[in-house]
Order: structure tokens, then C-alpha cells, then sequence
């Protein structure tokens, strides 16, 4: 039986050894039901049991080894007591591998319009259809289960960017008392995993706290929530320098919402292992394309006569079988084509950054190839 289980030590020490200015970076491999995830990890996210515009299986060929669901859309539809009926996410998606969802507190407050926070969980109407709602570490961990979650995330609410150091203070004991009740109400089975989340916003004293918090409840994996929401990289940076030395250090930590290559890099740097963020999957459809060049505006004018492949040595379909000139104008015209074979190409991009990350760490070589 696999679990999610700890960094090989072995491999940790060469990690360690190997390179001093990075000495917090570290690869390994979280096992888990569903399969092996190599980390530093990007999953790409499939919010609505979906990658847009990609089928699993080519998600699949860029070398992802876990992908991201929410319990905030898939509860308001098609509904969890729906996809557990049909088998569960993996079946319903046709995904075998890992899946990660998210608890659903940071969709409620960016997406719904009405919702109100109380120490039981959140009462929110849908988005959809205002039907009313609540999100409680209770039903948050429950849709999990339901839906099937290789990994599933404690129910917090996310501080938002600026906080005061007693919003922040009161904030981080709320998602620490949420943290007792997700571990409470999480069923355990080998090679599942539920990740707690540390909040404190860029307070080390809180942070510290929220550490010692949910490292009392034993979850399998940390993620350090509450960042990319504003802050900035530098401040984002200030408290990565420091925020996951509190966290075990053979348990996997996840930061959330990040990134561009820059600030997966220097997360790396910092101890971090496992990321998500919308950037290439959203910003392919709107025409951005990542490539060692830069960022390409597809849309460009520039483009539209440009016979040549976004890169030349990419082994995407994008860049195998088509010109910038038919991807610009795939993207002007809108064609669902434009979105597929950009996004498929960012995701190719944002698989071959950690897999060069993880090789320069398993040869100890200092990676600071994109800045
Ligand atoms: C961007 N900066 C960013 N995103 C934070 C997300 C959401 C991650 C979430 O971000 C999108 O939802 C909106 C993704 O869907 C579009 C979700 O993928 C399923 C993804 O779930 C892990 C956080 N989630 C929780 N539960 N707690 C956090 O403190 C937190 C912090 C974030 N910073």
C-alpha cells in the first residue's frame, strides 16, 4: 500500500550538500494512491473537473503527474453526491493520476457576491443561481471525500493583502480552529493525504503559530496559504525566507497560487515543493505564449507573417506542426484551436522548467536559469 510518504533522507542529504547558496531546494517523489508526483511539482489547474482546452491525456504527454480540481465549483454543479454516485473525479475526468483539490474558502470569497463569514464556516449564495450555501471545514472535507481528492486541503480562510497585525492575528486562529475540525472530519486511507494550510500574512510571530497549530494535527503535506494575493514578490520572498523552516521538513509543502517562472524558482530556493497557478493555462488562452525568448503576445502584428515555431526545439504540437503566423491568427479569429494549442504549449513550458529544476537539484547545480 502506498502512502504519501516522507523525502527519501538519502536524497536529501545530497540535496543539502550539494549546493550551499540553495541549500533549502530539494527534490523528491510524494507517493501517493494514485501514483508518484516528482517534486518541485506544477499542477496544472482543471477547476471544473476539466484543464480548459486540454484532454487528460495530453495534460498527460507534458508531464504532469497531479492536477487540481475545486470543491466550490464542482459542489454548485454537477454537484459531489453526483460525481461520487458516477464513480468519483478521477472517473468522471478520466484522470487516473493525482488529483489536489482546493477546500473551497478562497473561491467563496473572490466568486460569490453574498456570503458571510461565522465560526461554524461560510453561508454564501451561488454564483449560478444564488441558491444559498455552506462551506464548513465539516462539508469542505466531505465534497472532498466525495469527489475522491488524492490531496485534500483544510478548510481555511484565506487573510487577504493588507491585513492589520490583529486581522491578520484573528484570522490565522479562525483557519487554525477550521484546521482541528478538517483533520477531525478527514477519513484517512493509505495513499491519501490531507495538507494543512498556514496563514499569519507576512507576521512571523503569526506564522510561526499557525505552524505550530496544524503541526500538532500531524497532516500529511503543509501548504503556505495566504501569498500571491498582492503582496508583491519581494515581500513574498521575505516570507518564504523563513515560513517553510517551520513546517517538517520531510513532509511536502505546497505554496498556493503560484507562479511565474521567477517565483516558482526562488520558492524552490526556499524550500518549497509543490505549486499551482492559472498562468499558463489562462494566459494561453489570451494569446501569451511562455518561451525561453520571453513572454510572446501572440496577437502581436508582428506575428502574423512569422513562419517560424513559438521554439524551435519545443516537442509540443504547437511548435511542431505550426507557425506563429497560424497561432496569431487562430488567436485573433478566436478559434478553439488558438486556445488548445497555446495552452498546450505553456503547459509543456511550465513541465520542462521543473524538470529542469528537479535535474539541476539532483545534480546539485545552482538553477538560476530564468530570472
Ligand atoms: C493566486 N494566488 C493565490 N491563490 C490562492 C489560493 C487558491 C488556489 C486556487 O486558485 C484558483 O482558484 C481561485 C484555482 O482555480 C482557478 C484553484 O485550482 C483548483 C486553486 O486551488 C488550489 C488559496 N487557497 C486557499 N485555500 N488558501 C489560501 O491561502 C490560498 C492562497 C492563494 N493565493
Amino acid at each position: 500500500e502506498v502512502s504519501i510518504t516522507k523525502f527519501p533522507a538519502d536524497e536529501r542529504k545530497i540535496i543539502a550538500k550539494a549546493h550551499d547558496k540553495y541549500k533549502k531546494a530539494r527534490a523528491g517523489i510524494i507517493n501517493t494512491r494514485h501514483g508518484q508526483i516528482h517534486t518541485p511539482a506544477f499542477m496544472p489547474v482543471g477547476t471544473k473537473g476539466t484543464v480548459k482546452a486540454m484532454l487528460p491525456e495530453s495534460v498527460q504527454t507534458t508531464g504532469a503527474d497531479i492536477i487540481l480540481g475545486n470543491t466550490y465549483h464542482l459542489m454548485l454543479q454537477p454537484g459531489a453526491k453526483r460525481v461520487f454516485k458516477l464513480g468519483g473525479l478521477h472517473k468522471f475526468m478520466n484522470w487516473s493520476k493525482p488529483l489536489l483539490t482546493d477546500s473551497g474558502g478562497f473561491q467563496v470569497m473572490s466568486l460569490s457576491k453574498l456570503r458571510k463569514i461565522t465560526e461554524e464556516g461560510v453561508i454564501f449564495n451561488s454564483h449560478i443561481d444564488g441558491s444559498k450555501f455552506m462551506l464548513s471545514p465539516e462539508s469542505s472535507t466531505e465534497i472532498q471525500y466525495l469527489l475522491g481528492s488524492t490531496i485534500t486541503m483544510a478548510f481555511d480562510e484565506c487573510t487577504p493583502y493588507p491585513s492589520t497585525y490583529e486581522q491578520a492575528k484573528s484570522s490565522m486562529e479562525l483557519t487554525s480552529r477550521w484546521a482541528k475540525r478538517s483533520r477531525k472530519a478527514f477519513y484517512s486511507r493509505d495513499g491519501y493525504g490531507q495538507f494543512g494550510i498556514i496563514q499569519g500574512s507576512i507576521y512571523n510571530d503569526l506564522r510561526l503559530k499557525s505552524a505550530l497549530d496544524l503541526i500538532e494535527l500531524d497532516f500529511e503535506g503543509y501548504a503556505i496559504g495566504g501569498l500571491a494575493v498582492g503582496e508583491g514578490q519581494e515581500l513574498m520572498f521575505k516570507v518564504l525566507d523563513y515560513a517553510p523552516d517551520l513546517l517538517p521538513i520531510n513532509k511536502p509543502r505546497y505554496l498556493m497560487g503560484v507562479g511565474k517562472p521567477a517565483d516558482i524558482i526562488g520558492a524552490v530556493q526556499r524550500g518549497i515543493d509543490m505549486f499551482d497557478c492559472v498562468i499558463p493555462t489562462r494566459s494561453g488562452r489570451n494569446g501569451q505564449a511562455f518561451t525561453k525568448y520571453g513572454v510572446v503576445n501572440i496577437r502581436n502584428s508582428k506575428y502574423k507573417e512569422d513562419n517560424t515555431p513559438l521554439e524551435e526545439d519545443c516537442l509540443c504540437p504547437a511548435c511542431k506542426n505550426y507557425t506563429k503566423a497560424y497561432l496569431h491568427y487562430l488567436v485573433k479569429v478566436k478559434e478553439i484551436l488558438g486556445a488548445m494549442l497555446m495552452t498546450w504549449h505553456n503547459l509543456m513550458y511550465f513541465q520542462k522548467l521543473m524538470l529542469r529544476i528537479r535535474e539541476y537539484i539532483a545534480q546539485g547545480k545552482d538553477f538560476d536559469f530564468i530570472s
